[in-house]
């Protein structure tokens, strides 16, 4: 092959050497980690894809399928391995791996079964990457960041959970539907845990700078508690009739997870609801990770906004704390 290389061109000037400037490791290749891979890979930021899974077969799989897509990527290199030295130099590294909730199951009922997964994956991905921003997918996803902060030895900004980035597109998802306005322009938050306690900010939901409070305080004076609260009640169903569905949930977290990574790679300083370290925060004393508004770049969390709350919203935000707290004291770490 390297004599038709010679015949073939002249090589002037070979390629940079060394390490990819723009690498991303997924871990685990199942229905999350795959439509992530795929999401981030049709956003062409990243210049290698890693994927690491224990299932060899499926792992060569997918890799080989993806691999088979190339000519119609912009991703120089999509490699595969059970051995982490095949993530070395990553600079995010999103973990999507480990057991989901059968139907009906709730998301912290998985708590102890993928913290013993995190011990087996995060010393490795913190070996070959350790200037890596780790972006935890796996559920129940605040619980779990909290576990890799531990286990990674990472600084706290570089450790963060998907959180309610997912939340809260389906919020806007869910309003824009009533009020026939994109997403886009919808701006509204879901805070706190991924999940059955979460928080929606309706003080601050606006469209387009027009703030939705008095047409939601007159609307929850109205008959059955009002469509802006039974649309949060249908986000926090959203996962669960999903998976009632289809089996799982997939491509909304994979776009998700890809809207995340361009904005760390690409340094944006996007607002986003993602899962840190809240400890402080309006109130709230436990060590955990919930979601707030935070600045995403390439360090991670830059900052986290002061985002005015009322006062029920923050001792919902003080609640979703204690019931994670609840379950995580629990840990063995
Ligand atoms: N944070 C969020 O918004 C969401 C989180 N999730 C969570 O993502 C996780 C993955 O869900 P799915 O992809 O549907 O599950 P899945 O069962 O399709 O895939 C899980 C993958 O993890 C791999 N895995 C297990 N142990 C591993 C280890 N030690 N090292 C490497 N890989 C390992 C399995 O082999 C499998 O390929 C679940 O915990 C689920 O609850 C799912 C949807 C949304
Ligand atoms: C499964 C899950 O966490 C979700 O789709 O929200």
């Amino acid at each position: 092959m390297e004599s038709m290389r010679r015949q073939l061109l002249q090589e002037v000037c070979p390629g940079p050497a060394g390490r990819p400037r723009s690498k991303v490791t997924v871990v685990g290749v199942g229905q999350v980690g795959m439509a992530s891979a795929v999401s981030i890979l049709l956003q062409n930021n990243a210049d290698e894809v890693a994927l690491v899974d224990v299932m060899e077969d499926k792992l060569r799989g997918e890799a080989m399928d993806l691999q088979h897509g190339s000519l119609f990527l912009k991703t120089a290199k999509i490699v595969a391995d059970t051995d982490y030295a095949v993530t070395a130099g990553s600079k995010l590294c999103v973990v999507t791996a480990g057991v989901r909730q059968k139907e009906g199951e709730s998301r912290l009922a998985l708590v102890e079964r993928n913290v013993a997964v995190f011990r087996k994956i995060i010393p490795n991905l913190a070996k070959y990457s350790p200037d890596a921003v780790l972006l935890i997918v796996s559920n129940p996803v605040d619980i779990l960041t909290f576990v890799a902060w531990k286990l990674s030895g990472f600084p706290v900004h570089r450790v963060i959970g998907s959180g309610t980035n997912l939340d809260s597109a389906r919020l806007r998802f869910l309003m824009g539907e009533r009020l026939g306005i994109s997403p886009s322009s919808i701006h509204g938050y879901i805070i706190g845990e991924h999940g059955d306690s979460s928080v929606a900010v309706w003080s601050a939901a606006n469209v387009a700078g027009v703030k939705l409070q008095q047409a939601l305080e007159s609307e929850q004076r109205g008959a059955e508690g009002g469509i802006w609260t039974s649309i949060h009640k249908e986000v926090i169903e959203s996962a669960y009739e999903v998976i009632r569905l289809k089996g799982y949930t997939s491509w909304a977290i994979g776009l998700s997870v890809a809207s995340l990574t361009h904005c760390i790679l690409k340094n944006l300083r996007t607002v986003n609801p993602v899962s840190t370290l809240v400890q402080g925060k309006h109130g709230i004393t436990e060590e955990v990770f919930l979601s707030l508004p935070c600045v995403l770049g390439s360090t991670g969390v830059c900052g986290i906004l002061n985002q005015p709350l009322t006062p029920p919203e923050m001792a919902q935000l003080c609640a979703s704390a204690r019931a994670l707290w609840e379950v995580q004291s629990k840990l063995e770490m």
